[in-house]
């Protein structure tokens, strides 16, 4: 027999903090200093784990020195940073290795960095953590000194600036990724933005080649990325992470752009990340270049001791390094496939990564849509 009692009148109740196990309560749980676990995580899997006080100082950058738990003025900077995409309880999915992986790097002011890796090497999740996108313990990146996840007002002031991924968005009913577009000329976008000196508008409106009166909604992919850009980078940026966004652009395009952003951090001390698969015409263009296999930094040099750049050789160096990475990673999957562990894995779906709105994107391991079944 059930025996229900009388609620306390209105007034009396006693408010208490309810316990959560949820997904905000574990990542204040993370920035406690804590041992981490073996999987770079913290104990309940939160992705992140570096902490301020637990800073290596063994940074990948050459000659670079600095007390543990200070920035020493680098302009960017990673401590041990890992980062997984978490599932659909907040927690990173089971057995799936982080995304980025006990990650250091060190920036100076002025840098240039070429973002090098395979196809789902980690560049636009590690461009996306660098850029305050995705949530990480408050220590575990810093640019301009800041967390850019946790300072809303280092993006927001313009001081950094992320631009990557196609201008589009998804329309109920009409489908996923359409194009932004608009019947207004793209003049009406530009000088939208407030705060912005007219000189550096009308500067990067000539090396863009944007014709203000272009129509948004009759402009061509490589038009639309122009004033995507365009708007990137009006205000005098500090920090800007670029990920692969002259795709569109034609040959002089590109060109003038990286000319223009060269002179900006020559002339004006900023730090450039760009994250790229075309390498014509880059040679003479980065001061560092960063490989990333497998959610690794890999390597991380000033351009300086790379011969090949001097050469014109980068297309064949990049080459060659993504087939060394590929075959190692080939030799360990034949190793995995064979050991004891992957022949015990159930052969089912065993989990589900979540839904974007309207849209599934789980994991699910077979092609049945069952979430569990054992
Ligand atoms: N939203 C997400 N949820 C779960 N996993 C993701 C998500 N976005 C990316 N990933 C995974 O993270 C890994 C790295 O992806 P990322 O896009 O960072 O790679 P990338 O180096 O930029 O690749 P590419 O050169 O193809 O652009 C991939 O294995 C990808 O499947």
């Amino acid at each position: 027999m059930t025996v229900y009692t009388r609620p306390p009148p209105l007034g009396q109740h006693t408010t208490s903090v309810l316990e959560t196990a949820g997904p905000f309560a574990r990542q204040q749980a993370s920035v406690q200093p804590e041992k981490p676990t073996d999987r770079g995580m913290d104990k309940e899997g939160v992705a992140c784990k570096a902490s301020a006080e637990s800073l290596s100082t063994d940074t990948l950058e050459p000659g670079a020195k600095g007390p543990g738990g200070s920035w020493d003025g680098a302009v960017l900077r990673t401590a041990d940073l890992s980062f997984s995409y978490p599932g659909i309880d907040g927690r990173p999915l089971p057995g799936v290795p982080p995304v980025v992986r006990n990650m250091s790097i060190k920036l100076p002011q002025g840098a240039r960095c070429l973002l090098i890796g395979p196809n789902g090497a980690g560049k636009t999740t590690l461009l996306k953590v660098l850029g305050g996108k995705h949530m990480v313990a408050e220590g575990a990146v810093r640019v301009l000194g800041a967390s850019p996840f946790h300072d809303t007002n280092l993006a927001a002031s313009g001081r950094l600036s992320y631009l990557g991924g196609n201008w589009d968005r998804d329309i109920a009913f009409a489908g996923y990724s359409i194009p932004l577009q608009g019947d207004f000329p793209a003049r009406r976008m530009i000088e939208s933005v407030a705060g912005v000196d007219p000189a550096r508008r009308a500067r990067l409106m000539e090396v863009l080649d944007i014709d203000p009166e272009w129509r948004m909604h009759r402009v061509s992919d490589g038009q639309r990325r122009r004033v995507q850009i365009c708007l990137g980078l009006l205000h005098p940026f500090q920090v800007l992470l670029l990920d692969e966004i002259t795709v569109d652009l034609d040959v002089l395009g590109r060109a003038d752009l990286l000319n223009f952003l060269r002179a900006e951090c020559e002339q004006r001390g900023a730090t450039i990340i760009y994250a790229t698969h075309i390498f014509d015409g880059l040679e003479r263009w980065p001061t560092h270049v960063a490989f990333l296999a497998g959610g690794r930094l890999e390597r991380l040099q000033r351009a300086d001791d790379i011969p090949e750049l001097a050469q014109d050789r980068l297309l064949e160096l990049v080459e060659r390094w993504l087939r060394e990475e590929l075959a190692r990673r080939k030799a360990a999957r034949g190793k995995a496939d064979g050991s004891e562990e992957a022949r015990a894995k159930p052969d089912v779906a065993t989990w589900s990564n979540g839904w974007a709105p309207g849209r599934m994107t789980s994991t699910l391991r077979d092609a049945s849509n069952a979430v569990m079944r054992m």
